[in-house]
Order: C-alpha cells, then structure tokens, then sequence
C-alpha cells in the first residue's frame, strides 16, 4: 500500500535538496531520495573542492609572477594542505550527515534510497513506495561520458571523483577531453608540478565558446607547461599495471602513469521509470517548460533538463519549480537567454547568452566588438598574469546585447555586468553611457563597446 504525501523529490544534489527542502519549509509532506550524499556531485566532487584545489594553484602562480614584480619568491609546491582542506573544510572525509541533518530539520522525510517512478503520481524506494499528491520532481543529475574507446573500459581510469579525491598526484596524467573539467583540473596538477597532456576531440578546447577563448586558455595553459592534441580522437587505451598509453588517430603514442576522463556528461535515466508517466526512457534529456514541468504533475531541475550543467541553473529551476508546485501568486517563467558560465582556469573564462556563431546560426544580424585586458589601464598596471579578453556580441536588429565573453584575471565577477546587459537586454546606446570606474577591469567592457 502506497504511503501518502505531497511530493517525492528523486535526487538530492544541488537542485534536489533546494527543492525538497523548500517545499518542507512551505509546510508540504515531502519525500527526498539518494542512494548516495545528500548536496550531490557540486559540494562532494564538482564546484567546491575543485575550486579549492584552483585557488591552490593560483596562489603558487601569483607567487612566480612575483620575480620582476615585487622582488623576489620561491615557492614549493605541496598537494597534502589541498587534500587535507578537501577531506576536513570542503567534504567532511565525503560524509553528508551535516546535509541530511539540514534536511530533516527542514522537515523533509530522507531516504538514502535510489528511487522509481511505478505510475503516474507513484515511486518506489527500496521496500516502500509513496503516493505523491502534488506531484514527482526528478532531479537525478549526470554521470560521465566514458566513450567507446578500444581498451579503456576496465583500466583503472579517473574520472572526476578520483581526481577530486586524491591524496597524492602522479607524475603524468593524460587528460581525455578539453571542457571545463578537463582544462580546471589540467591548470591545478600543472602548477602542482604534474606532467599533463591533453588530447581534445574537437578542433580546438573549449570549443562551445568564442575561438577567441579557446586560444586564450590554449595559450595560457601552454605557459604552464601543457601539451595539447587537438583534432585527433584517442583510438585506444592501454594500461600495463603501471602506465596508461593512448594511441590517437594519427598513430601518435602517448603514455603516462594516470588518464582522466573528462569528455562529458550525459542523463542515466533508463531505469528510472519515465515511461510511467509518459516520458520516453530513452531521452538524452529530460526536457521542461517554462514552468520546468516535464509531465503532468512532473516537474525536473538541474543537469537532467540539459539547459546548462550548472549549480546556478540547478538553484535557478528549483526555485521556478518550487512556486510552481505551490501554486504561488507571480511564480517565475524560466528563461535562459542570459545563462552565465565561468571556466576558473587562470585567466578566468567567464562568458553570458549566445556566441557569435551561435547567433549567427540563429540568424540574426550580428555585430561584435573585442578589447584587450592587457591594453585596457588596469590590465596594462597588472602586468603578470593580466591576458583576458572582452567580447560583445550584438544583435543589430534589436540593438541589445545577445551574448558576451569576459576572460580575464576576474573574468567570472566583470562577467556580472554583462549578465545584467544580456539579461535585461539594456540598449547598446545605454551602455555605452555608462561610466566606467577607473582603473578597472570592467572599464574593458567600455572599450569593446567603442568598437561597435
Ligand atoms: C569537477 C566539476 C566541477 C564543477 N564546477 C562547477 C562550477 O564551478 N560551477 C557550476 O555552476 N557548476 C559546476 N559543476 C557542475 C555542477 O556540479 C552541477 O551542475 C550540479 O551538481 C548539478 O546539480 P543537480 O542537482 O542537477 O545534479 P547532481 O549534483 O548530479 O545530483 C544528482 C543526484 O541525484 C542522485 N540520483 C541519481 N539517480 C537517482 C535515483 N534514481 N534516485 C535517487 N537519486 C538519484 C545522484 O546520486 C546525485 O546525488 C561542476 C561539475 C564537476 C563534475
Ligand atoms: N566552472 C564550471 O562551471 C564547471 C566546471 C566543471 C564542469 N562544469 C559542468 O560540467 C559539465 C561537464 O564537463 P566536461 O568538461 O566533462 O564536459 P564538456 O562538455 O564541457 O567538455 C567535454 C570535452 O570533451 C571532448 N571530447 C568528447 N569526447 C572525446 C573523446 N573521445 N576524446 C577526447 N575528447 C573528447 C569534447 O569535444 C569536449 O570538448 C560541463 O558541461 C559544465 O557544464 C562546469
């Protein structure tokens, strides 16, 4: 028999645990389930101890920039402080009870079970299943893209848990794939040291954001010390108990004592029972309206939908979910024309909306302007470390901003004021009005603006 509540919310990361303990908080009878930890991939093996490991890293980079600078400093760098932070500060030794505990005083009933939607309103939980009266919210996440490459299922390869949780670094490791994953990690084990190759499918890495990025980071990460193939797949994967080698299209051989596998996310929902309520199980994508509503009485947040990997979205349709299935006066329509992302590579690749090609693929009459950090005064003052780079992307039948790039050594936070252009579409002529603060790194926006 069917234990009656209002919502049974399936997967507590970042969007699930919003969501759930939310609509606790509003007063509603709600189920949350995960068979693993409660705050999912973002807190445990994403966001917060790779950005740990980032400021690490970049602390050791601003000490070298140091020489002709600001005198003279050494520096030896040591992964045990940056593991030890990660076990202790960032994942409690990978515990969730601080996040369950959270949770259940938000009134939430927590399940460390995985769950299955049986029909239309029910899911099962291990032996127990539950009538949900409002409805379902799937929140289930990804897991990782491991391609189909000859040998390399069965070789003890990392993904980005086994690199967020190292102790130790290897000596080599050769990364599979350059998105944001691969190219945030790559940086951290080069300035710790590590011997890294990447070798990206595409053209070039980063590759769904502006070329002008790509070469940026490209060359930035080359100073540190990276070796890139680009344009060539990895054809085979070998490991002899000691040292992993990839043999790429080209024929060229590469080896090293650790590979990681960052080519990737996809939705693991086959099994999750979507078919129940009418959704097809075989879908890359768990698509949602404005309302994030994938069925009747169905609602989805976060990695599933495939809007944007991102804890921000996942924050962001949570909360549309949750006026939603309250039935609130004013409840919010998701809109993701102004989605921000940052790669925290150093510099920092921050970029909002559309690219120029993207926008152009969408037909639009497009007109871009480009600034130089290192040309702008502040960048010019920083000197060491300061490459970035503005790019506008505008829409000329509107006279509004579509999309922007902002790369620099703050590259994520000057991003803000272009969010709020793209988002809000503020008229190019408004904001070519708009004072500058001298000397900053945002008065760059300023200049890319003068090329219109
Ligand atoms: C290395 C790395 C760095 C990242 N850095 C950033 C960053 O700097 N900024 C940023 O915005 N994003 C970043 N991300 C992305 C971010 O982590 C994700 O966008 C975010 O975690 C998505 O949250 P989610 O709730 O959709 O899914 P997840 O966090 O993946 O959680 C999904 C949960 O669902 C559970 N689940 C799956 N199936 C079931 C089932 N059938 N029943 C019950 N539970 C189930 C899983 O166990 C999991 O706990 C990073 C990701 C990685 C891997
Ligand atoms: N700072 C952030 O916000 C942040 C950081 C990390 C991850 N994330 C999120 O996590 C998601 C997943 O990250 P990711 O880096 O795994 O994925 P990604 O999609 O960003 O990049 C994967 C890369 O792997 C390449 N690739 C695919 N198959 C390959 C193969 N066989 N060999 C070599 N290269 C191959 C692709 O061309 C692509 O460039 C991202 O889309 C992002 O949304 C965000």
């Amino acid at each position: 028999m069917a234990e009656q509540v209002d919502v049974v919310v399936i997967g507590l990361g970042v969007g699930g645990e919003e969501t759930a303990g939310r609509l606790a908080e509003a007063g509603l009878n709600v189920v949350g389930l995960d068979p693993r930890l409660v705050g999912g991939e973002c807190p445990y093996w994403g966001c917060v101890p790779s950005k740990m490991m980032i400021r690490a890293a970049n602390l050791i980079a601003e000490t070298r920039r140091v020489d002709g600078m600001a005198g003279t400093a050494t520096v030896r760098p040591d992964w045990a402080p940056v593991a030890r932070r990660i076990r202790e500060e960032a994942t409690d030794s990978w515990n969730d009870q601080v996040a369950v505990d959270r949770l259940v005083k938000k009134g939430v009933t927590f399940l460390r079970e995985r769950g299955t939607i049986t029909g239309p309103r029910t899911v099962k939980a291990g032996d127990r299943e539950f009538e949900a009266a409002r409805g379902i919210v799937i929140a289930t996440g990804t897991v990782p893209v491991i391609p189909p490459i000859d040998g390399l299922a069965g070789t003890p390869y990392w993904t980005n848990h086994e690199a967020i949780e190292a102790d130790t670094l290897p000596a080599s490791i050769l990364v599979l794939g350059g998105g944001a994953i691969g190219l945030e990690l790559t940086q951290v084990f080069a300035r710790f040291g590590v011997e890294v190759t990447v070798v990206e499918a595409a053209g070039r890495i980063l590759a769904m954001e502006e070329p002008e990025s790509s070469e940026l980071a490209r060359e930035a990460l080359e100073r540190d010390g990276v070796r890139f193939h680009t344009g060539t797949p990895a054809k085979q994967v070998a490991h002899d108990g000691d040292t992993f080698t990839v043999t790429l299209d080209d024929g060229t051989t590469l080896t090293a004592e650790k590979l990681l596998v960052a080519t990737g996310r996809r939705v693991d929902v086959r099994v999750l029972g979507l078919d129940q309520v009418g959704i097809d199980p075989g879908v890359r994508r768990v698509e949602v309206d404005e309302h994030v509503r994938a069925a009747d009485r169905v609602w989805a947040v976060g990695d599933v939908t495939g809007v944007g990997a991102f804890t921000h979205n996942a924050m962001y349709q949570a909360n549309v979910a949750v006026f939603d299935i309250l039935g609130s006066e004013g409840a919010p329509l998701a809109s993701y024309h102004a989605m921000p992302r940052v790669t925290f590579t150093d510099p920092e690749i921050g970029a909002v909306g559309m690219t120029e090609k993207q926008a152009r693929d969408a037909g639009l009459d497009v007109r871009t302007g480009l600034s130089q950090i290192p040309s702008s005064a502040r960048g010019w003052i920083h000197k060491a470390g300061n490459e970035g780079l503005i790019k506008l992307v505008v829409d000329n039948e509107r006279g509004v901003l579509v999309g922007a790039t902002s790369a620099g050594p703050t590259g994520g936070e000057v991003l803000g004021a272009l969010a709020v252009a793209v988002h809000a579409a503020v008229p190019v002529h408004t904001l070519q009005q708009l004072i500058y603060a001298y000397p900053t790194f945002h008065r760059a926006i300023g200049d890319a603006l003068k090329q219109l």
